[in-house]
C-alpha cells in the first residue's frame, strides 16, 4: 500500500458564487463537501489510478466524524486516522463563476496534545512495516512540533520507506534537512524557501538543502523535476479552465504511483501534469477528469534541460 500522512485533515467546503465581491452578501448556488486536507486526496487519487491507499493523521470532534463518514461512503481510501479531542477544521474555497477564480479559506485545525502526538507516532511507524512509499502532506495544526516532517522522514528512512514532502514554510525548511527521496513545492513556497524566484535556479538550491529530487508544481506552466542525473520540464498542451483546488494533491499522487511502479522521471512528470490539469476540469480537489487525463497523457511532451543550466 502507499501510506498518506494529513496532519491537518479538513472537511473541504466549496462554495460556487455568481460573482465574488467583497463587503456584500452572497448567495451560493452550490456546496459540495468533500473529505479533504491534501494527503486525504492524494490518497484517493491514487484510489482511482488502482492502488491502495492508506490515509493516517488526526481526526477529531463533529467535522472528524462527518469526515470519516465522507471518506467511507466516496472512496476506497483506508481510513487509519488517530482519534483526537480536539474538532478536524474545515476549508472553504469559493469559486467565483464570473471569472472561475478560487478564494480559499482554511482553518487552524484542532490543537494536538502531546500523548495524541505519541499515539500517532505509534500508529505511523506501524503502518511503515506496509509501505511501498508515504506522503507527507499540507500544513501542522496547533500543538505538533515544527519540526515534525524530519521526525517522520527520519523514521520512513530508517522503515527504509521512500518519503515524499509536500508542506510549505519552517515545517518544509526543517523536513529538507532530514533529506527526504522527494519534495513537492509550489512556485510560491519554493521562492519563500530559496528567495529565487527563477524555478530551475530554486529547485536546485532546493535539492542542495536535502531533497534527493526537487518536483516543483508551476501552475499552468506543469512541473520542473530537478534529480541527481537532470532536470526535465512538462506542461499541458493548452490552457485548462476551472478550479485548480487539489491539482497539486494529483501531482503528488501522480509522482507517487510513478515511483511504485518504476516508471522513469519523463513518464512520471507526465503522469503528474496530465493528472494535476486534469483535476482543474473537476468540480472539487482530490477527483480528475478521466477524459481529460487520458488525453493528456498523449499529448504532454517533456523537455529535458541542458545539464549546469
Ligand atoms: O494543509 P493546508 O496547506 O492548509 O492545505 C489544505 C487544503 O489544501 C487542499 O488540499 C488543496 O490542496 C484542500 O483540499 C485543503 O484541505
Amino acid at each position: 500500500m502507499i501510506l498518506t500522512v494529513t496532519l491537518n485533515a479538513a472537511v473541504d467546503v466549496t462554495y460556487r458564487v455568481p460573482r465574488l465581491q467583497p463587503h456584500t452578501t452572497h448567495r451560493v448556488t452550490e456546496v459540495v463537501e468533500r473529505p479533504g486536507g491534501k494527503g486525504l486526496n492524494v490518497a484517493r487519487v491514487l484510489t482511482a489510478l488502482g492502488h491502495r491507499a492508506v490515509a493516517t493523521g488526526f481526526a477529531g470532534g463533529g467535522t472528524g466524524d462527518a469526515l470519516r463518514a465522507l471518506l467511507a461512503q466516496e472512496t476506497s481510501v483506508t481510513d487509519a486516522l488517530v482519534p483526537v479531542g480536539g474538532a478536524t477544521r474545515r476549508t472553504v474555497a469559493v469559486v467565483d463563476e464570473s471569472t472561475g477564480d478560487t478564494t480559499q479559506l482554511n482553518e487552524p485545525g484542532p490543537t494536538v496534545t502531546p500523548a495524541e502526538w505519541d499515539t500517532f507516532m505509534a500508529t505511523y511507524r506501524e503502518l511503515l512495516a506496509d509501505a511501498r512509499a508515504v506522503a507527507l502532506c499540507g500544513s501542522l495544526p496547533p500543538g505538533v512540533p515544527v519540526d515534525v516532517y524530519a521526525r517522520l522522514t527520519r523514521a520512513a528512512r530508517t522503515a527504509d520507506v521512500p518519503v515524499l514532502l509536500d508542506t510549505s514554510g519552517e515545517p518544509l525548511r526543517r523536513g529538507l534537512a532530514a533529506r527526504p527521496d522527494l519534495a513537492k513545492p509550489n512556485a510560491d513556497e519554493l521562492a519563500a524557501l530559496t528567495g529565487s524566484t527563477e524555478p530551475l535556479r530554486a529547485a536546485r538550491d532546493a535539492r542542495r538543502r536535502g531533497a534527493h529530487t526537487v518536483a516543483a508544481s508551476l501552475g499552468a506552466d506543469g512541473m520542473l523535476v530537478v534529480t541527481a542525473d537532470g532536470a526535465w520540464q512538462a506542461a499541458p498542451p493548452r490552457r485548462i479552465a476551472g478550479n485548480p483546488t487539489g491539482a497539486g494533491d494529483s501531482a503528488v499522487a501522480g509522482l507517487l504511483s510513478g515511483l511504485v511502479e518504476g516508471l522513469s522521471w519523463p513518464a512520471r512528470l507526465t503522469r503528474a501534469v496530465a493528472l494535476s490539469a486534469a483535476t482543474v476540469r473537476a468540480p472539487a480537489a482530490g477527483e480528475f477528469d478521466r477524459g481529460t487525463y487520458e488525453d493528456l497523457l498523449g499529448e504532454i511532451r517533456v523537455v529535458e534541460h541542458p545539464v549546469g543550466v
